[in-house]
């Protein structure tokens, strides 16, 4: 019965992508009105925006931690929250993540989370940041990443995370781990989502150079799998979502599980070893010193 209705769904969603819109404030300059159509009632949290779509089943999860969408303990926390909350509600099948914050998508982890932070917060919050990773690469929903401005490092893995990314063709909007050039590395767990995505040679070199591609770029190295002008990123999210809906829920998760729990069973093996690594290095006085410096030059560039 559920795999008849999934069908039915998918192919009244892939002659009319649109209809995903309905209840949603996508496309719309305006507010919504209360709950937008359907008897969607939007929801979330201080810092993530959910406007779910109950009659499509897609939800579409906006980060909303202005300026940049700094992964914040408070936002990882919030985004674990909104995600499972969706995955626990069988009316959704897929999830669309992107930015209310203008040209950010998301500017990586925050770093005053752990400049001057004493060890035990950090630990905190690299834990938080691996739930997040672990939430987002293996959930059961379909998640298309409609990255709307710069991605950088942590917010790139949340965009690699998902099942697809479409990326607005806007060269500042650029994206990649660019760990290296803040003078810290990127745990293997990262490494290998790049990996599995560009290809070992891409990723090492990529890794090394701490390469942020412009969108171009990143969709030659495979990094995204669609740039499109800036004011079609949601729609074509949607039709994206539209395409990966119309395979039936469970032979799509489980072959999701197949090609990703390897890669998610090495950080579930060593999980508290790989937090005590993140918290020695960063809590290095090196580390400390390059990450203030680097947080200074930002605080000094404007716009
Ligand atoms: C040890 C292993 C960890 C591996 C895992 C992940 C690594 C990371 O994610 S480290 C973080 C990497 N992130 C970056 O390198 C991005 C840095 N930011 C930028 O490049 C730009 O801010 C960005 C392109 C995202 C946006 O540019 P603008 O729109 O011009 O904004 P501003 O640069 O003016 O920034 C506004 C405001 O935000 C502060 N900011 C920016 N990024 C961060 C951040 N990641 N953490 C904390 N704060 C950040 C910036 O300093 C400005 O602050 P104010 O001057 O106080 O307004």
């Amino acid at each position: 019965m559920a795999l008849a209705s999934g069908v039915r769904f998918a192919a009244r969603a892939l002659l009319r992508p649109w209809a995903l819109l309905r209840g949603t404030t996508l496309g719309r300059t305006e507010p919504a009105a209360g709950g937008g159509g359907d008897g969607a009632r939007r929801f979330g949290s201080q810092r993530v925006l959910v406007e779910p779509d109950a009659a499509s089943g897609v939800a579409v999860m906006k980060l909303r931690n202005p300026p940049v969408n700094a992964l914040s303990l408070e936002l990882l926390t919030e985004l674990v929250i909104s995600l499972e909350k969706l995955e626990n509600d069988k009316t959704f099948r897929g999830v669309i993540l992107t930015s209310d914050c203008p040209r950010v998508f998301c500017a990586g982890l925050d770093l005053t989370e752990i400049c001057g932070r004493n060890p035990a917060h950090c630990a905190e919050y690299w834990k938080a940041m691996q739930e997040l990773w672990l939430r987002t690469y293996l959930s059961s929903l379909v998640l298309v990443a409609a990255i709307n401005g710069a991605c950088p490092a942590g917010g790139c893995i949340i965009a690699l995370s998902c099942d697809c990314r479409v990326l607005a063709d806007n060269p500042k909007y650029r994206i990649g781990l660019n760990e290296t050039l803040l003078g810290i590395i990127a745990p293997f767990w990262l490494k290998d989502t790049y990996v599995n995505t560009i290809g070992h040679r891409a990723s090492e070199q990529a890794l090394q150079l701490g390469s942020l591609f412009p969108p171009a770029e990143a969709l030659q190295v495979g990094l995204v799998d669609q740039v499109v002008p800036e004011d079609q990123v949601q729609s074509t999210a949607l039709s994206e979502m539209a395409r990966w809906l119309a395979v039936p829920d469970h032979a799509r998760q489980l072959t999701k599980n197949m090609m990703r729990k390897a890669t998610a069973d090495r950080l579930l093996r060593q999980r508290d070893a790989d937090t005590q690594n993140f918290v020695s290095f960063v809590c290095r006085d090196s580390i400390q010193k390059s990450l203030q410096a680097y947080l200074e030059k930002l605080r000094q560039r404007k716009g």
